[in-house]
Order: C-alpha cells, then sequence, then structure tokens
C-alpha cells in the first residue's frame, strides 16, 4: 500500500461532522473546505431517498475531490456503517479509480446518533485494514445559535451531538436580534454543562477561519483515544440526563421511530402559487413537527434558475434563487423529514404540487369504463 494513501503508523485523518436537522452542517462544509487546501475526500450520509446534498456541494463550487452519498443511516444501518464506507473509499483508492486523499470528511445525517459511529471507528483501528489506515481526528458539531438550546434539552440525539464533540460550531447567531442576546449565553452555559472541553467556534464571527477546525483533534491516535473510549461506554449520565423522558425513544431498534422521511421528484414546473400556498399550509398544520424540508424547484416563470428552499424545524430560511440547476438532474425534488406527522396526510398532501393532467376516465365515454 502506498504511503500516500496512509499507513498505520501515519493513518489518514478522518472528521466526522454531525450536527442536528439544518443545524448548518453542508453550509460549514462548504466553507472548510479551500480550493488550494488538502484533497479532501467528502463522504455525504443522507437520510431520504432523494440526494439534494450533493447537488449543493456543487453549487458552491467547493474544492472537494470526491463526493460519495451513501443512502440510509450511517449510525444505524447495516452494511452501511463507516467502516465499510471507509473500506470501499480505500480500494476505490487502491484500485486507482480515485486518486490519494490527505483526509477524509464525514458529513453524518442530522438524525445520526454519534456514539456508534465513533465507537465503530475506535474499535476497528485494532482488527480492520480500514480502521488501520484511517483514524478519527476530530469530531465537530453544528450547533444552531436560535434553535440550539430547545433542541439540545428536548432530544436526545441533539444532546449526544453536543456531548461527543470535541469542536462546537456555532452557526446562526447571525440571526439573533439584539433582543435574544441573552439566548447565545443560555446556549453556551448549556455548552459549559454538557461539554465543558469543547472548544466553540462562532462561525459568524469575521476572525473565524472555519478550515482550523479541521486540525486534529481530542480522538486523534495520539494514545488518548483510549479515555474516549470509556467516556463512550459511560453513556449513562446522558440517560440520566433525560430520564424523566420516554426513554424508549433512544434504545437501540427504537432509533428515529416516529420521525421518518418522505421525497418527491416531479417532472415539469411548478408555480409559485401552488408552492406558496403548499408550504403555509404544511408549516401552518404542522409546526416544529416538520423538522426538515428541502427543496430544489422548477418554477414556471423561469425553469432555467431553480430555487432552493430550506425549513427547519419550522422555521422557512429566505429561499435562494440559482443561477443554473446544479447538475443534469432539473426535476423538482423534495426531501421532507417529519416527526409524529400522519404519513398517509403528509403524501396525499404532497399531491397538491403535481402538475394537474386530465385524467382519461373524465374524457372517456362511461360505457368504455372498466368493471372489474
Ligand atoms: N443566517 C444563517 N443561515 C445559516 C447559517 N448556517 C446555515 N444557514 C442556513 O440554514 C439552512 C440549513 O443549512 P444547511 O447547511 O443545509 O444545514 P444542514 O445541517 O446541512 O441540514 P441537514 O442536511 O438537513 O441536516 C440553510 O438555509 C442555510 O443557508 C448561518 O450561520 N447563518
Amino acid at each position: 500500500m502506498s504511503a500516500a494513501i496512509g499507513h498505520f503508523d501515519n493513518p489518514i485523518p478522518v472528521y466526522l461532522l454531525t450536527g442536528f436537522l439544518g443545524s448548518g452542517k453542508t453550509t460549514l462544509l462548504n466553507r472548510m473546505l479551500l480550493a488550494d487546501g488538502p484533497r479532501t475526500a467528502v463522504i455525504v450520509n443522507e437520510f431520504g431517498d432523494v440526494a439534494i446534498d450533493n447537488d449543493l456541494f456543487k453549487v458552491d463550487g467547493t474544492a472537494s475531490d470526491l463526493i460519495e452519498t451513501s443512502n440510509g443511516c450511517i449510525c444505524c444501518e447495516p452494511g452501511n456503517d463507516i467502516v465499510s464506507t471507509l473500506a470501499r473509499l480505500s480500494a476505490a483508492i487502491d484500485n486507482g479509480d480515485v486518486s490519494a486523499v490527505d483526509r477524509v470528511l464525514i458529513e453524518t445525517t442530522g438524525l445520526a446518533d454519534p456514539a456508534p459511529i465513533i465507537n465503530q471507528m475506535l474499535i476497528a483501528s485494532s482488527y480492520s485494514i480500514a480502521g488501520r489506515f484511517f483514524a478519527l481526528a476530530s469530531v465537530i458539531t453544528t450547533l444552531d445559535a436560535v434553535k440550539g438550546k430547545e433542541t439540545v434539552e428536548e432530544r436526545i440525539l441533539a444532546h449526544k451531538q453536543l456531548a461527543f464533540a470535541d469542536r462546537v460550531a456555532l452557526t446562526k447567531a447571525d440571526m439573533l436580534t439584539q433582543a435574544q442576546a441573552d439566548r447565545r449565553e443560555a446556549l453556551m452555559a448549556l455548552v459549559a454543562r454538557i461539554n465543558p472541553a469543547a472548544r466553540v467556534f462562532d462561525i459568524q464571527d469575521p476572525l473565524a477561519q472555519p478550515e482550523s477546525l479541521l486540525e486534529h483533534g481530542i480522538y486523534a491516535p495520539d494514545g488518548r483515544s483510549m479515555d474516549v473510549i470509556g467516556w463512550l461506554k459511560a453513556e449513562s449520565p446522558l440517560s440520566k440526563a433525560f430520564g424523566a423522558k420516554d426513554v424508549s425513544q433512544w434504545l437501540p431498534g427504537n432509533r428515529h421511530s416516529d420521525v421518518y422521511t418522505k421525497s418527491m421528484v416531479l417532472d415539469g414546473s411548478v408555480t409559485s402559487r401552488q408552492v406558496t400556498s403548499f408550504l403555509d399550509i404544511l408549516m401552518r398544520a404542522a409546526g416544529n413537527r416538520l423538522l426538515r424540508l428541502k427543496g430544489l424547484l422548477s418554477l414556471a416563470d423561469d425553469p432555467d434558475r431553480p430555487y432552493l428552499i430550506h425549513i427547519v424545524q419550522g422555521t422557512f430560511h429566505p429561499p435562494q434563487r440559482l443561477e443554473r440547476w446544479p447538475s443534469e438532474d432539473r426535476r423538482t425534488r423534495l426531501v421532507i423529514i417529519a416527526d409524529g406527522i400522519d404519513e398517509m396526510a403528509l403524501e396525499s398532501f404532497l399531491q397538491v404540487l403535481k402538475p394537474k393532467r386530465v385524467r382519461k376516465a373524465e374524457t372517456a365515454a362511461p360505457d368504455t369504463k372498466s368493471e372489474h
């Protein structure tokens, strides 16, 4: 194996980027990768079967050299685990399908539990080839300055994402109004309580250099990582912190229990009126149960310039009109992550966006109708 691919004494550093749904992972990722920076393999783990983040990387034109999108959750889907994914990357480098990389950056889904991923990486280092040639360098989590406190307090996954990070990237601080300044203090107090050792980095700070988040951290293979293994096993303090709530929500097998994803792909364009009323009704009806909506829309007024829309836990971020489609795929795509919304109701509501067609049955003569 060539030295450029990494070897046991000098493994390729792997950075894990976590953070709750919509907290700004993709945005940060695009800012961390510099055009003249080290060669970086980017692995994006999507929750849902329509890949949108993949296209967003291209829109923002980052320096990432490899994009591998894996469907299914990297923390709990057999065969899709982090070690298998790294083994595939290693094989691709060996075969010459991908040229050697200096580091790997993994963006997990917003619903990934970081503990099993970190565990897999640390445990694999002693038994698997991938585990020996790659090493977990650092875990970075994005924390939304506006919604972060409530999210961490209410959701065990967000709590764990914060607890397991060694670097916290505070996002969206620019969205806090003067009157909300105390929110930031309360959030920092929460971070200090849950993870006092974490380095907090405000990505909106004009002096911030997001690429500096990609330096070796406490998970680096320098001997101290053994402490981390012990720490991962000692999850009970986290569970205790949520003792009053329904414990089953984070037991293995029940993970993501009420959360599901709906994706929709549409040929043809939609009108802005259709989209506005669709989003208006959806947001009113679903409220915070609409964890995430991401969409690329072909609008009838200018189908060459798609609209990018984001809703994060009930907040509608200003839509962005892109100058061009990020890939060959010019279809309208929507991914919705819902928490406890009636699935059938959502599915039929999505039909509102379908272009209206005259159904055959409506035009056919009555005597041509089939009886069976
Ligand atoms: N104002 C502001 N908006 C931000 C910031 N970071 C992210 N956003 C916006 O928040 C929305 C979601 O950001 P993403 O980067 O897609 O979040 P994500 O964590 O990758 O989302 P998922 O992949 O769904 O989990 C987008 O509209 C971003 O433009 C920030 O620091 N300030």
